[in-house]
Formats: C-alpha cells, sequence, structure tokens
C-alpha cells in the first residue's frame, strides 16, 4: 500500500503492524488518521480483515472510518470489526450473554437513557418516594457510577431504588449502557473459553480517543489484548473530557505497565491554521497538571486572527452568530462547514430561534433527539413487540396508543399478573380474568402484534416494516387526526425508512434477525449519526464534536459560571473544563470566533457574567482586527435568474417581499415585519418575480 500523506513519525506507527504501539500526540495531528492508514496497511499485508477489532467513541466516528478504509483498499475494508465499546458489546451480549447463567437472553432489549430514567421514575413511584428528592436525572447519573466504578455507594433510599430498578431490568430482559460493558466484562472474566475464543478472534486491537475510556473499557482492552499484545492506541491527554464518567488518565499509566508498549509522539498539526494554534497552545499551558507541555506547529500559515466579540445580551450574541454566518456563506462557506459549540445544552435553544429567523439550515444535538422523540419509540415498540413479546417495556409504550380504551388499571393489572405468574404481558391478556369491552379491547390489540408479525416476517423490502407498522396498528390514522403536527411526526416516521434500508444492506440473515441488529443500532444512536450528509450548521455541546473537525467555528457564551461552569470548583474540574475548552479551539480549520453576552437568561433570571478565563487564556492580546467577520460583506455578483436587487418578489409562505442583496449563491429578501428577512439560494423557485407595471 501507498503511505502517501503521511508524515514519517505516522509511518512508523502505520508500520508496526505487532506489538503494542501509543501513539500519544496533540489535538489534529493526524491520530485518528493514523490508525485508519493502519487498519488498512495491515490488511494490505495480509493480516486477517476479521482478526482486527478498531473501537472508537461515535457510531459516526466509526463509519467515517470504515469508509475510509474501503477507501484506500476496497470492500476487503469492509470486515474489520469497528465500532464504539457500546455496539461491541451489545453484539458481543447476543451471541454470549446464555453464559450469565441469568435469566436474560439473547433477545435482550437496549434500554437508552430516556427509557432507563422511565424505569427510575416508575421504581421511585412505587416505593412511594418523592419524586422531586428522588430525581431520576440524577439518580441514573449516580446509579451510572455506581456501575462504572466511580462509586461505591449510595444512601439508604437510593439503594432501595437501585436494587429495585436492576431487578425490573433483569426480570424484563433488559439492559441500560452500562450493563452492556459490565456483563460483557463479566462474561469475558468469568469464562476462560469465551476468552480464549475472543483472544483468538481480534489478535489486533485499535483504539481512537483512548484517553477517554474508563476503568471498565480499559479492563476489555486488557483482557482482549493480553494474550497476543497487539494493542495500538492513539491519544491526547489534553484532551480528556470525561472525567466526571469516570474516564481515567491512569489508564495510560496502565496500558505502559501492562503492554509495555512502542510510543510514537506525533508533533505536526495538520488541521488549524497558526493563530487558531497558538490560542490553544496558550490556554492549555495555563494547565498545571498535563502529561507533557507540548506545542502545537502548522504549516498552514497563520490563517486570520482569531476574533473575540462581545454583545449586550444572550439574544444579540445568538443574531451576531447569525449575522456572521451568513456572511461566511457569501464568502464562500458552506452550511456545513460551520460549527457553533458551547459548553452546556441548554445554551442551544437561543441560536435556534435567531437561525430560524435567518432561515440558517441547522441541526442541534442534544435537543430531542430523532431517536427519543414519541412516535418514532412508539414504531419501534411495535415493531420490537412483533419480533419478542415478551417485551413487557415495549408492550406497556404502545398498548394504547393510540387510544383502545385500554387504561392504566387494566395495564397495572396485566403487569402484576405476569410477574406473579412469570409470564410475559402479552401471554397475560389470553389468561387474566378481565371482562367485556377491555377483553374485547385487549384481543384485538393482540390480534394487531400477530397479523404484524406475520406480515414482518413475509416481507421481502425491510423498508415496508415502517409501512406496516404505520398502518396495521392505527397509528396512521390517528397521526391524520392529529393535523399539521400529526404531519411533522409523520414525516419523521419515514425517515425511519432509510434506517431500515440501509440495515438491510449491512446485515445478513432472516428478516427477524436483520431488524434486531437494526434495533440495536438504532438504541445505541445519537443524532450526530444522523444527519450527517445534509448542509447544516452544527451546533453542539463540545464534548459532542470531540474528534471533528469544521472549517469554522463559533464558541458562544465564553462566560464565567457557564464555561468554566459554576458546579466546576476545584482545581481539578477547573483543568477538565480547561480542556474541554481546548478541544473546541482545536475543532477549528480556519476560523474562530469566541463570543460571550454580558448578560444572560438562565436558570429563569438574568445573569451578568464576566468573560470567560479561557479568553485570557488565550491570550488574543495582537487582535485588532475584532469585527471583521460581520463588517466583510462580499458584493452581489453575477445574477442567475431575473430577479434583482430592488424587485418585488412573492413567496406562496411570507408574501410580498423585497430583493436587498444578491449574489451568486444567496438572494435576501425582506418581507413584511412578521417574517423579517430571509435568505433564499439563488434561483430558487420559490421566489417569483412580481413584474413592474412600468
Ligand atoms: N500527514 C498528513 N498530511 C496531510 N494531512 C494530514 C496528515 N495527517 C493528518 N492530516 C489531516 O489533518 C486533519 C487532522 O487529522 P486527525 O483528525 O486524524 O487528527 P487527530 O489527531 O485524530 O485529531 P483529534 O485529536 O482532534 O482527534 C485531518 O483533516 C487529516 O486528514
Ligand atoms: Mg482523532
Amino acid at each position: 500500500m501507498q503511505l502517501k500523506g503521511l508524515n514519517d513519525h505516522q509511518i512508523q506507527a502505520v508500520k508496526a503492524l505487532e506489538g503494542a504501539v501509543a501513539v500519544i500526540a496533540g489535538a489534529g495531528s493526524g491520530k485518528t488518521r493514523t490508525l485508519t492508514y493502519r487498519i488498512a496497511n495491515m490488511i494490505d499485508n495480509n493480516i486477517f480483515p476479521s482478526s482486527i477489532l478498531a473501537v472508537t467513541f461515535t457510531n459516526k466516528a466509526a463509519r467515517e472510518m470504515k469508509e475510509r478504509v474501503v477507501d484506500l483498499i476496497g470492500p476487503q475494508g469492509f470486515a474489520p470489526m469497528i465500532s464504539t465499546f457500546h455496539s461491541f458489546c451489545a453484539r458481543f451480549l447476543r451471541d454470549e450473554i446464555e453464559h450469565l447463567g441469568d435469566t436474560y437472553t439473547r433477545h435482550y432489549l437496549i434500554l437508552d437513557e430516556d427509557d432507563a430514567k422511565q424505569v427510575i421514575r416508575d421504581t421511585v413511584k412505587e416505593l412511594n418516594l418523592d419524586p422531586n428528592r428522588y430525581n431520576s436525572n440524577r439518580l441514573k447519573d449516580y446509579f451510572s457510577k455506581v456501575k462504572n466504578g466511580q462509586y461505591d455507594s449510595l444512601e439508604y433510599e437510593e439503594e432501595k431504588v437501585f436494587i429495585k430498578y436492576n431487578e425490573y431490568l433483569k426480570v424484563n430482559n433488559s439492559m441500560d449502557f452500562d450493563d452492556l460493558l459490565n456483563y460483557t466484562l463479566k462474561i469475558l472474566k468469568e469464562n476462560k473459553a469465551v476468552l480464549d475464543m475472543f483472544q483468538e478472534r481480534y489478535k489486533y486491537i485499535l483504539v481512537d480517543e483512548f484517553q477517554d475510556t474508563n476503568i471498565i473499557q480499559y479492563e476489555l482492552i486488557l483482557l482482549l489484548g493480553s494474550k497476543y499484545k497487539n494493542v495500538f492506541i492513539v491519544g491526547d491527554p489534553d484532551q480528556s473530557i470525561y472525567g466526571f464518567r469516570g474516564a481515567n488518565y491512569e489508564n495510560y499509566t496502565f496500558f505502559l505497565r501492562d503492554f509495555k508498549p512502542q510510543i510514537i509522539v506525533l508533533d505536526q498539526n495538520y488541521r488549524s491554521s497558526m493563530h487558531i494554534l497558538t490560542a490553544a497552545n496558550n490556554l492549555i499551558s495555563n494547565n498545571r497538571n498535563r502529561k507533557t507541555d507540548k506545542l502545537l506547529k502548522s504549516d498552514l500559515g497563520d490563517g486570520p486572527l482569531v476574533i473575540k466579540e462581545v454583545r449586550e445580551s444572550d439574544k444579540d450574541e445568538a443574531y451576531f452568530v447569525a449575522r456572521a454566518i451568513e456572511i461566511l456563506v457569501h464568502g464562500g462557506y458552506q452550511f456545513k462547514d460551520i460549527a457553533v459549540l458551547y459548553r452546556s445544552n441548554a445554551i442551544g435553544r437561543i441560536f435556534e430561534e435567531a437561525f430560524l429567523r435567518y432561515n440558517i439550515p441547522y441541526i442541534i444535538y442534544g435537543g430531542i433527539s430523532f431517536f427519543s422523540r414519541k412516535e418514532i419509540k412508539d414504531m419501534l415498540s411495535y415493531i420490537r413487540l412483533a419480533l419478542f413479546e415478551h417485551d413487557n417495556i415495549s408492550l406497556k409504550r404502545i398498548i394504547n396508543t393510540p387510544r383502545r380504551k385500554i387504561g392504566q388499571t387494566t395495564i397495572s393489572k396485566l403487569e402484576a399478573y405476569a410477574a406473579i405468574h412469570h409470564i410475559s404481558m402479552y401471554e397475560a391478556i389470553d389468561r387474566i380474568n378481565i371482562g367485556g369491552q377491555t377483553r374485547e379491547a385487549l384481543q384485538s390489540f393482540k390480534k394487531i402484534i400477530q397479523v404484524l408479525r406475520d406480515e414482518i416476517t413475509q416481507i421481502y423490502d425491510l423498508t415496508q416494516v415502517v409501512d406496516l407498522a404505520l398502518q396495521l396498528t392505527g397509528y396512521e390514522e390517528m397521526l391524520r387526526l392529529e393535523g399539521n403536527e400529526g404531519k411533522d411526526r409523520y414525516d419523521n416516521i419515514q425517515e425511519l425508512k432509510s434506517i431500515f434500508y440501509n440495515g438491510a444492506v449491512d446485515y445478513k440473515g432472516t428478516n427477524l434477525e436483520k431488524i434486531e441488529q437494526i434495533l440495536d443500532d438504532m438504541a445505541l444512536k445519537t443524532d450526530l449519526d444522523l444527519e450527517d450528509d445534509k448542509n447544516t450548521v452544527k451546533v453542539a455541546t463540545i464534548h459532542q464534536v470531540k474528534g471533528l473537525e469544521f472549517k469554522a467555528v463559533f464558541m458562544v457564551a465564553m462566560e464565567e459560571t457557564v464555561f468554566p461552569s459554576d458546579i466546576s470548583g476545584s482545581f481539578t474540574e477547573i483543568e477538565e473544563e480547561r480542556r474541554v475548552a481546548y478541544v473546541g479551539v482545536t475543532r477549528a480549520k480556519e476560523r474562530l470566533i469566541l463570543s460571550h453576552a454580558k448578560q444572560r437568561f438562565r436558570y429563569g433570571q438574568t445573569q451578568y457574567n464576566s468573560p470567560s478565563r479561557f479568553i485570557e487564556d488565550m491570550d488574543l492580546e495582537k487582535n485588532k482586527e475584532k469585527r471583521l467577520v460581520v463588517e466583510q460583506e462580499v458584493a452581489p455578483e453575477v445574477v442567475q435568474d431575473d430577479i434583482h436587487v430592488g424587485d418585488s418578489v412573492l413567496h406562496e409562505k411570507y408574501g410580498k417581499g423585497v430583493v436587498v442583496m444578491k449574489n451568486d449563491e444567496i438572494t435576501r429578501v425582506a418581507f413584511s415585519i412578521e417574517f423579517g428577512i430571509k435568505l433564499f439560494t439563488t434561483g430558487h423557485q420559490a421566489l417569483k418575480k412580481i413584474k413592474s407595471e412600468n
């Protein structure tokens, strides 16, 4: 294989086929690229492709890596197992779960965060505890910490909830995300034969973003890799940002001890121009607790200066960003080249409002995720129940959606009956003693599920699963009666089809086997995996975009109490926040714009925050180009249709407007006060010129 596009150190890492290797290097130095090339090069050197296991942090990263390997060496690149820790474990458990010797079966259900919290809420209620005091968000977080070894004690009542929660999961053949890792580890630890088999299967292991592995994940790597010791890790201690979830930088020390790796350092940054890197270097040099004090350097030239912008209010800031994005786009950027990043989820909302006004296409991560929308979960619950009738959690979701006159009392009775007789709620429908109309309602529900199952096993085209679940269940009819909102929800459900379509291509086996894999994937997915190809601005927390890069990055709400967050007080916490900021800064390739507002509406009141200390840490003293982005309008250029600046136009929804600016790409139209100014791509069908009379 040609190793073009790699420097000497990278080549050294790529060529080290056997033995343990640690690549420790700063942001944008090509760690992920090196790891990807290494997989390709291994296969090129006749290492058996399916003996390679590569773990990454997000599904998106895994998919990109797969595509890259296939680009490099062709279809053989599909064979290695490239996935997240969670997907790997989910798959492992489908085959090996019987070794738990527990009640679990291979058709166990993966509960996402929302489902898990719902179970916690139900449990709190059942135990007659105060739901405010025993808040499900907080408890979920605690339970997670207990499960991944960060906490070892809970207070008395919490412990009771914890025990009951886990019992419920077990009885219902279901697991939360932490269980996936823990049970995998348990099986590998307790079953020599299984461990042997997997050590033989995956002789080569590669791990991206090693700095964010937690102790359980490290133990997995250790177990699987300890026989052949062909473990290749890449990481950057300065980007370790999951300490709050138990990611433990000590893992690196353990890795040195356990694997005695060859250490390769990369010091050339290929992502960012020099002004951005200087800001990043300055920023991180304020952390005292660092493993190295490496500086990033780049050959990409100085590039534009880093911009620092202050606005009166959070709203002004959002509008500043919207205008600046318009201008970048006029200047040749695409929306997808741009990211708006912040420290915590709640900040995103206000940008949404501004972007809607400015017609800026965006996708916001961490809002209501596509996969946690009610209509999506309902559809998936129908499909799951049709496949696995013992799935009580799915059954409870949809037994009365659309309404079938099956009330809460009936559902509780069913649940109790099922629990006492150790059968599923679905089976309980036939056996429980309920009369009259309710009995009929239950029977016709059961009939729906049966028909759905029969149909699913027979269809040829898996995307039909979605139509079947919509039509047979009365769900489509229900949405139709909901008017506009129903239409949106219907459209969301249609999006599911592409997922089933892709799954049908990716997986082998019977319909049922394929669908089960698809459902697993979906349970582990986030929005990041979804709107990939669309030309949209990404609006996200910094945590959500690690490993990614964008031409232009806005870091917004750079204010004390927001970033660093007011819940981080200790020295180590502040240093972790600074690493988060460092990850943000180093996502930018060409432009970095930092902004903050003097006033911000937060927690139901107006706050007055001073600029984040991290701005000062970046030492942007020499920066005089503050207003550059906003003021540098690009002059109107060639015209592609007969609409000109000053013309009146008509739009179906916004009514009459006047063209106020136009260039090759963008036509900007002022409509009535109600709608304001909107952007269109030049030549857009929706704009009709109103012919002037003279
Ligand atoms: N030798 C090289 N020549 C040219 N471009 C390179 C080289 N190595 C990496 N790149 C490019 O530099 C950018 C950063 O690479 P990559 O994402 O692999 O870095 P990283 O170290 O994984 O960053 P992070 O720490 O943010 O995960 C990518 O666009 C990549 O294609
Ligand atoms: Mg990377």
